[in-house]
């Protein structure tokens, strides 16, 4: 018997999420902006799921899926990935959780993601939350945060440099987090993702964020955005 959880991947004409209706808050920023730090620190105190379109990739990357191939070599270029591939691991995920609210982390990219989310799940977002920092800020926490990663994972193997050389050392962290794929992610940001900011800025949507502060900082403008519509608070 088809579930409701099928319909939802194996593309059924009306999205499940049509009858699930969940509450979505997307959460936009450029690469490093901080979303998914922030994003850990709202599931903790105001009880959403989080979803990182980004990580739902990496890991059908990881499954060995037939998509899994043209993924990789996306992200490694920094491009996006065609949306039909992106909304069908979102509302598998949604309608997997028993949770009704949920953080989409990096989703909508670009105006064809957003037009089609809407146009398949009937899902309109509550609001947009968007984190907005310097190249430069965005830029330094990308390479410290492969740093981190490699020396912790302790994967040894082959890994080419930005200068063409190549080197043995632990292989590991993200593969999109090198100076070359990094300035890519900001040109695409730039290019496609800051339209998607504007449309929804247009529908008075947008709650904006100094995302270049310490990250207590930071959630603390979260909060002030999350407390007013906190379930708990106004029970
Ligand atoms: N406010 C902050 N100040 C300093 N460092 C931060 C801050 N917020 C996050 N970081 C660090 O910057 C790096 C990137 O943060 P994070 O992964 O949250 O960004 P992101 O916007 O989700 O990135 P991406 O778009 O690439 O997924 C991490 O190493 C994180 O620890
Ligand atoms: N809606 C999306 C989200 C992500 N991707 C791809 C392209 C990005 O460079 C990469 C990493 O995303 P991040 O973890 O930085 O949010 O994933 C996409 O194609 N479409």
């Amino acid at each position: 018997m088809r579930t409701i959880v099928d319909a939802a991947y194996t593309g059924g004409n009306k999205s499940a999420l049509s009858v699930k209706k969940p509450k979505v808050v997307f959460v936009l920023g450029g690469p490093g902006s901080g979303k998914g730090t922030q994003c850990a620190n709202i599931v903790e105190h105001f009880g959403y799921t989080h979803l990182s379109a980004g990580d739902l990739l990496r890991a059908e990357i990881n499954s060995g899926s037939e998509n899994g191939t043209m993924i990789q070599n996306m992200i490694s270029e920094g491009v996006i990935v065609p949306p039909e591939v992106t909304i069908k691991l979102l509302e598998k995920a949604i309608m997997e959780s028993e949770n009704d609210k949920f953080l989409i982390d990096g989703f909508p990219r670009n105006e064809e993601n957003r037009a089609m989310f809407e146009s398949v799940t009937g899902v309109v977002p509550e609001f947009v939350l968007f984190f907005d920092c310097s190249e430069e800020e965005m830029e330094r926490r990308l390479l410290s945060r492969n740093q981190v990663a490699k020396w912790v994972g302790r994967v040894w193997s082959w890994v080419r440099w930005g200068n063409g050389q190549t080197w043995f050392e632990p292989k590991c962290g993200r593969v999109d987090d090198n100076i070359d794929t990094i300035r890519k992610r900001f040109k695409v940001f730039v290019d496609s993702s800051l339209s998607v900011i504007n449309y929804y800025n247009s529908k008075g949507k947008v709650k904006k964020i100094d995302a270049g502060k310490p990250v207590a900082q930071v959630f603390e403008a979260v909060k002030a955005v999350f407390t007013p519509i906190d379930d708990k608070a106004a029970a």
